[in-house]
């Protein structure tokens, strides 16, 4: 199914949300653009990392709607659309001595500038050496990830971007709003019990729950938090504080505005470390610490960020993976650092690779 679609050029996305059904969605036409940050319509939305980033926001309509393990999607019989002009993203990779450099200018600037945390991302690109069975691939990241966002959205023109995210951004029912604080990242290590945490990542995830605080305060919403707890993706630790928020219909869109790029995708200050992000970094963010999810409508959506999440287009595939960088960083720590979170996807991947079969899959 997912390959005829995708030979057909037309959109789809399949997702399943922490402990839901899995969901299929195809929309008919080509995508549209959306211009800004609105989610006034039902279905499934995109937004890239910044707005300083190329690609666009996108929707796609629910022209199809079901149970991706009902039959009925097996009768559709969709026509071919017309072949979307094709914009290259620019997959620039870095190896460890450029990665060195690039965090060196990072820690000198913060000094020179009193930024007190930025994310640097890395992009690990690979051909890929035969056919990938996307369907089996996202069965396998929802077993293996049944606390994650999993999805697959196919973008013609742009590739086929999967993911297992960690990530909350913003949830929103019958007016109440939930995001979490989730920054610094440890190894799982089975031989120890629990993690040890360290200032670098109790500061680190302290400054995100921070943004969130004062962003409450500054639009006058009501807000609980809680304790700092440690949360196991299955391949690291991460320090999480959940959110709930008292928030009015009309200030929805504003907060989830001022809400991204939070500190655990850009730093802080933002504006500051989003400079240095877009001069350090070569490559093009794109979807990679965007946001993605379905809207029901206004009033319940659920959204999540963008991590742990790879793109394939022209018989690649391009895993992303970035870290905090604070004062107190170790560079060596924070390259294995994004190794372990790409391992979240490079780890299951091989095994839906048809090696006897030369890659179909592409854009
Ligand atoms: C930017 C990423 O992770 C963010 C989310 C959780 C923990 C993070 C950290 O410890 O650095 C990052 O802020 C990524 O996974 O690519």
């Amino acid at each position: 199914m997912v390959k005829d679609l995708i030979s057909k050029n037309i959109p789809f996305v399949i997702f399943r949300e922490p402990g839901q059904e899995t969901t299929f969605i195809i929309q008919k036409s080509p995508l549209s653009l959306v211009d800004d940050l609105t989610i006034s319509q039902k279905g499934f939305y995109i937004f890239p990392f910044s707005k300083r980033e190329e690609s666009s926001p996108l929707f796609f309509s629910p022209d199809y709607i079901f149970d991706y393990h009902s039959k009925e999607k097996q009768d559709l019989d969709l026509p071919t659309l017309n072949a979307p002009e094709i914009r290259p993203q620019l997959l620039y990779e870095v190896g460890q001595e450029e990665y060195i450099k690039d965090l060196n200018k990072y820690l000198e600037t913060f000094k020179s500038q009193g930024i007190k945390k930025a994310i640097y991302s890395r992009i690990k690109t690979e051909e890929l050496s035969g056919e990938l069975n996307i369907e089996s691939f996202f069965e396998n990241l929802i077993d293996h990830y049944p606390k994650a966002f999993v999805y697959v959205v196919h973008i013609p023109g742009d590739g086929i971007w999967m993911g297992a995210s960690p990530e909350l951004l913003l949830s929103y029912h019958q007016q109440k709003a939930k995001t979490v604080a989730l920054a610094g990242t440890l190894k799982i290590d089975p031989k120890k019990a629990a993690p040890e945490w360290t200032r670098k990542e109790i500061d680190e995830h302290r400054l995100v729950e921070k943004h969130i605080i004062s962003l409450c305060e500054s639009m006058d919403l009501p807000f609980e938090k809680s304790s700092v707890r440690t949360n196991n993706t299955g391949k690291v630790y991460h320090l999480k504080s959940d959110f709930e928020i008292e928030i009015p219909p009309q200030s929805i869109v504003p907060f989830l505005n001022k809400l991204h790029p939070t500190p655990a995708i850009s730093g802080l200050p933002q504006e500051q470390s989003l400079d240095l992000i877009y001069e350090v970094e070569q490559h093009e963010r794109s979807y990679y610490c965007g946001f993605l999810g379905y809207v029901d409508d206004i009033n319940q959506f659920n959204l999540f960020i963008n991590l742990r999440c790879m793109k394939i287009a022209n018989h690649q595939v391009s895993f992303f993976g970035g870290g905090g960088i604070t004062p107190e960083s170790d560079i060596d720590k924070e390259w294995e650092e994004t190794n372990v979170k790409m391992s979240t996807l490079t780890d299951i991947l091989p095994k839906h690779v048809d090696n006897k079969k030369i890659s179909t899959v592409s854009c």
